[in-house]
């Protein structure tokens, strides 16, 4: 691993785990507003199936989005770290009573229950954890690559499902990032403050 990109990581953590519980609470508030005005600029009113993440270390919190998406009917799914193959995400279904346990991280995710596994292409929308982005819509994860694994067949082909969308702070955006080639680059990064499209 690039010592620049670990260099970034820890300090653009220790940035947003900075952050107060009010600026977090604004920042939810921002993106639950941010990502419904996305959804309502497609002028599509189909119910969507929706993957999206439990906030950790101080990511932007998704709870309120999570909420809001439920009461406008969408379907979500949250990250599982697969079973067998653990370098890979599944998304599983993701209800209010849905039986959650922590994964290896200690992030809550549902309990594995394969009637319950979206495959990637039928979903509409991913909605990716990251820890930085910079001005070209490269990303930079938690270091486990298991976002760049589960994406590597879909990035290698012209696909149209889903579509990634990058959640952050504006404090975890950097000028540029070192890229490697398995780095999977996003077209569209929301934060509280814009939404950016490349
Ligand atoms: N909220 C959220 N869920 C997610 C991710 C994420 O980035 N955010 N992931 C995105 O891929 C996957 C989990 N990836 C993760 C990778 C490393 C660490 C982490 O805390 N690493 C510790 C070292 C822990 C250890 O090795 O025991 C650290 O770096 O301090 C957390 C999640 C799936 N779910
Ligand atoms: N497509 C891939 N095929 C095989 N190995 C991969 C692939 N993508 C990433 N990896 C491995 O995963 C490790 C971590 O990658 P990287 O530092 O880019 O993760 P990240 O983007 O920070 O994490 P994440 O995607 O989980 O948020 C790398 O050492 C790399 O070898």
């Amino acid at each position: 691993m690039s010592n620049k990109r670990a260099t970034i990581r820890a300090s653009v953590r220790e940035l947003r785990n900075n952050l107060s519980s009010n600026q977090q609470l604004i920042a939810a508030q921002s993106l639950k507003m941010n990502f419904i005005q996305y959804l309502n600029g497609k002028k599509n009113t189909k119910k969507e199936h929706i993957a999206i993440y439990f906030s950790n270390d101080g990511e932007l919190d998704t709870s309120l989005l999570i909420n809001e998406l439920w009461d406008k009917g969408h379907t979500l799914y949250l990250p599982v770290i697969h079973p067998f193959n653990g370098a890979n995400l599944l998304f599983q279904r993701y209800e209010k009573n849905s039986p959650m346990k922590a994964n290896r991280y200690g992030i809550l995710e549902p309990k594995l229950n394969c009637t319950q596994i979206c495959p990637l292409p039928e979903l509409d929308y991913l909605l990716m954890p990251l820890v930085a982005f910079d001005n070209q819509g490269n990303r930079l994860g938690m270091g486990g690559g298991f976002y760049d694994r589960t994406l590597a067949r879909l990035h290698q082909q012209h696909w149209q499902k889903p579509q990634l969308i990058g959640l952050a702070h504006e404090c975890q955006k950097v000028t540029a990032l070192p890229i490697e080639s398995w780095d999977v680059p996003l077209k569209t990064i929301i934060t509280p403050n814009k939404t950016y499209c490349w």
